[in-house]
């Protein structure tokens, strides 16, 4: 794919690894809206963006992707008809958005940002890339987890959310709806990435603190610069679709087959 010219909609653009995606899709000429929960960090990366690439091509939106409906604001529906509207076409769509939380009442929150968020955002992408639909076709990054790859008994609510994001993104790439309309669905699972999520791992989400934080520290962690050139590589290249693509520090990027063994 060209990037240079296409629309591009990223979720939790504001920091982190979606404000990367942001810049790396801007960076290769694309326009791109990007929400956020947070607004006032999302103003100010939107500061910072416009100025360095133009308010005609850079837009922010406030955005709740666990809110569903229009009633309760700014949701996901909302941005995505905004985006349309002011950028005239979505070619490009990363479901990023997501946060960590094991304990009640906060892992019902992670379902609905991370599980309902990407579920939305994904059957939205397909409404609007779809050529079925009056879309031109394109592609959907969703970002789940390395630790989706294993088993982390100190986060499960976490990495179910995480998992289920990976075996969302693989059926949808084979869904009918998503095939006839020239849409690509991708995945990334990224290892750690030195991030808020990261540096703010606490009690809260994670049953052994001290365990994650150890687990953290031994493992050499990315920049988000790092991942977002994985991101980029399941954009541009149109061959990619139900790929699974790992990246680390240590490893680098690595395409993923996901078998189940009987015993
Ligand atoms: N940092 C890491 O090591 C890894 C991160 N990931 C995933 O990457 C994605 C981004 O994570 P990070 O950049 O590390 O986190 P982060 O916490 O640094 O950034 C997340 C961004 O999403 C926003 N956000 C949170 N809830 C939202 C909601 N309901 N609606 C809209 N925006 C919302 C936050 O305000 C923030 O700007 C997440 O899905 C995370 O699970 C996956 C593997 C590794
Ligand atoms: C508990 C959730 C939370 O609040 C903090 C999350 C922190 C980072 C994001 C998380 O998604 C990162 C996971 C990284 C895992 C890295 C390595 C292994 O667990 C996966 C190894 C799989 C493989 O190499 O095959």
């Amino acid at each position: 794919m060209q990037v240079e010219g296409k629309v591009a909609l990223v979720t939790g653009g504001a920091e982190g690894l979606g404000r990367a995606f942001t810049e790396a899709l801007l960076e290769a000429g694309a326009k791109v809206c990007f929400c956020d929960v947070n607004t006032e960090q999302g103003e100010s990366t939107y500061t910072v963006l416009k100025s360095k690439y133009g308010s005609d091509r850079v837009i922010f939106q406030k955005c709740d992707v666990s809110n569903q409906t229009e009633m309760e604001g700014k949701s996901l529906n909302y941005l995505f008809r905004c985006t349309k509207e002011t950028f005239g076409n979505i070619d490009i769509v990363c479901n990023n958005a997501g946060i960590g939380g094991e304990k009640p009442p906060l892992w019902g929150k992670v379902v609905d940002v991370n599980v309902k968020g990407c579920i939305c955002g994904t059957l939205l992408a397909l409404d609007y890339l779809s050529t079925e639909k009056g879309g031109s076709g394109g592609v959907i990054v969703n970002i789940s987890s390395a630790g989706a790859l294993n088993i982390n008994p100190y986060g499960p609510v976490y990495l179910a959310t995480k998992s289920a994001i990976l075996s969302l993104s693989r059926s949808f790439a084979q869904n009918p709806l998503a095939c006839s309309g020239g849409v690509r669905v991708n995945v990334l699972c990224p290892s750690f990435a030195e991030t808020s999520l990261v540096r703010n791992i606490s009690e809260q989400n994670t049953y052994d603190v001290n365990v994650a934080r150890k687990f953290v520290e031994h493992t050499p962690s990315m920049s988000p610069k790092d991942v977002a050139e994985a991101f980029m590589e399941l954009v541009v290249d149109e061959s990619k679709n139900g790929a699974v693509l790992k990246c680390s520090k240590e490893k680098g990027k690595q395409y993923c087959t996901i078998n189940v063994t009987y015993s």
